[in-house]
C-alpha cells in the first residue's frame, strides 16, 4: 500500500514539475495544431479562433452554397474498389508536376487576403508547403507581397493572376513574379465578376475592414487573433497599390478592378509573354479544356473556386473525368474544390488528376494555429493519403487509375 502511495506521489511530483511546460505547449500554435486530428477539427478550431466575419470569408461560398456542399458530397458518390494482395510496405507519394518532383500530390491553392486569418498569411503557407516538399501558389489578391513570400521560404512558387483592367498593373505583377522566381503563371478564369457570398454581405465584409463597435467586440473576444492583427495589420491586398484606399465591399472592389472582357485572346497574349509554364485555373468543361491545350496551356486546374463563384455549378470531381479524357495527356490536369480527406485525393488521382490543390484546408489551419496549423493541414492529408493508398492497394500515388473507382 505504502509503495503504491509513494509511486502515486512520485508521479504527481513529476507531473507538477513538467506542468508549466505542458501548459505552454498546449497553448502554443504547435500544441493547438497537434490537437486537431482532421481537417474538420482544424475548421472547428479556426471558427473559435478568428472573428466570425473572417472565418465566414474563408468558409463561405456563393448564394445558397449548394456547389460548395456538392464539392464535398460528390466525393462520397465516388466508390473505391480496393485491390487485394499488393505489397504496400512502401508508400510512394511523389509525383512530378511541370517537370519537377513534389513529395506529395498536394499543392497550396492561391488564396486572397490570407493575412486576415493570421498576419504571417501567405508567408506561413509558403513555409508549410515547402516543408511538406510541395509548391505554393501566391494569389494576385495576397496579403503579403511577391517579394516577401519569395524571401520567406526557398521552394517552388507559382503566381496566380487575375487580369485587372489596369493592364500596366498586370505587366508589373508579371515582371515582379518572374524576377522573384515564380516559375509558373496560373491564370484564374472563373472570377469574371465577383461571386455573391451572402455571408460576406450580411457581415458587411469589406476591404480594408470597416472598424465598428461590432468589429471591436469581435476583437475583444478573440484576443490572440487581435494581438496578431494589431501588431501586423494586413488589411488590403499587398501587391495592387490599394493601401490607403477607401473601404469597399470585397465584391465592389473586385468588380471595379478586375477586367470582365477577358477572353481566349488574353490567354494567347499571356502565353506568348510569360516565359515559363502557364496553368489555367477554373476550367469545368471538356471543350474549354481542349481550347486551353490549343492555346498552349501546360496545365489546367479543374475547379469551381470552392463553390465561391457560380452556385449551381457541378462539383469539380464530377467534371474531372470528361476533362481528363479530353485532354488525354496533352496538358497536366489538377483538381481543387472540396478536398478534406486523404480518400478525396485518392479519388481525384484515380479520375485523372495528377495533383490536387487545397484552399480552405490551409485557411482553417492558418486561422486555428498560424504556420503550425497550415503544416498540420498538410500532415493530416498526407497521413490519410498514405493509409488510404495502402488500403486501396496502390502503393504509388502516381500509378492509381480509373479501375480503382466507380
Ligand atoms: C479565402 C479564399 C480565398 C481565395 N482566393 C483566391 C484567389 O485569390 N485566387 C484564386 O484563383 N482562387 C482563390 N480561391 C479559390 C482557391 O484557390 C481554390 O480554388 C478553392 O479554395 C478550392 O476549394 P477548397 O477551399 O474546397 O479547397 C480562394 C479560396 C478561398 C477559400
Ligand atoms: C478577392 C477574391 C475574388 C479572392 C478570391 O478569389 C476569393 O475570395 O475566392
Amino acid at each position: 500500500m505504502n509503495a503504491l502511495l509513494d509511486l502515486a506521489a512520485q508521479q504527481l511530483r513529476a507531473d507538477l514539475a513538467t506542468a508549466p511546460g505542458r501548459v505552454r505547449q498546449r497553448l502554443s500554435d504547435e500544441g493547438r495544431a497537434a490537437r486537431c486530428r482532421t481537417i474538420a477539427e482544424l475548421r472547428a478550431a479556426a471558427k473559435r479562433s478568428v472573428p466570425r466575419p473572417i472565418f465566414d470569408y474563408a468558409d463561405g461560398a456563393a448564394w445558397d452554397e449548394v456547389t460548395a456542399r456538392r464539392n464535398i458530397s460528390a466525393f462520397e458518390d465516388v466508390t473505391l474498389h480496393p485491390k487485394a494482395l499488393t505489397d504496400v510496405s512502401e508508400i510512394d507519394l511523389r509525383t512530378s508536376v511541370l517537370g519537377g518532383e513534389i513529395a506529395l500530390p498536394i499543392i497550396a491553392a492561391p488564396t486572397g487576403l490570407t493575412g486576415l486569418q493570421h498576419p504571417e498569411g501567405e508567408m506561413a503557407i509558403a513555409r508549410a508547403a515547402h516543408a511538406a516538399g510541395t509548391i505554393t501558389t501566391l494569389s494576385t489578391m495576397a496579403s503579403c507581397t511577391i517579394e516577401e513570400v519569395a524571401a520567406a521560404s526557398d521552394g517552388r512558387r507559382w503566381f496566380q493572376l487575375y487580369v485587372m483592367s489596369d493592364r500596366g498593373l498586370v505587366d508589373s505583377l508579371l515582371a515582379r513574379a518572374a524576377e522573384h522566381g515564380y516559375e509558373a503563371l496560373m491564370l484564374t478564369v472563373d472570377v469574371q465578376v465577383a461571386g455573391v457570398r451572402e455571408r460576406d454581405v450580411r457581415n458587411g465584409f469589406s476591404v480594408p475592414p470597416r472598424i465598428s463597435l461590432k468589429t471591436l467586440a469581435q476583437g475583444v473576444t478573440h484576443p490572440r487573433w487581435s494581438a496578431g492583427f494589431v501588431a501586423h495589420p494586413r488589411m488590403v491586398p499587398a501587391n495592387l497599390g490599394w493601401e490607403g484606399s477607401a473601404t469597399a465591399t470585397l465584391a465592389s472592389a473586385v468588380n471595379r478592378s478586375f477586367d470582365p472582357t477577358v477572353t481566349w485572346d488574353d490567354l494567347a497574349d499571356l502565353r506568348s509573354r510569360w516565359k515559363g509554364p502557364v496553368i489555367v485555373k477554373g476550367v469545368m468543361r471538356a471543350d474549354d479544356a481542349l481550347r486551353c491545350v490549343e492555346h498552349g496551356a501546360d496545365a489546367i486546374v479543374v475547379s469551381n473556386h470552392g463553390g465561391r463563384q457560380l452556385d449551381g455549378a457541378a462539383a469539380a470531381i464530377e467534371a474531372l473525368p470528361a476533362i481528363a479524357d479530353a485532354v488525354s495527356g496533352r496538358a497536366e490536369v489538377y483538381l481543387d474544390s472540396g478536398i478534406r480527406r486523404g480518400t478525396d485525393i485518392v479519388k481525384a488521382l484515380a479520375l485523372g488528376a495528377r495533383a490536387v490543390l487545397i484552399g480552405r484546408a490551409l485557411m482553417y489551419g492558418l486561422g486555428a494555429a498560424g504556420e503550425a496549423g497550415a503544416r498540420r493541414a498538410f500532415s493530416i492529408l498526407e497521413a490519410e493519403l498514405r493509409v488510404a493508398l495502402a488500403l486501396a492497394g496502390y502503393p504509388r500515388a502516381a500509378e492509381i487509375g480509373r479501375d480503382a473507382v466507380s
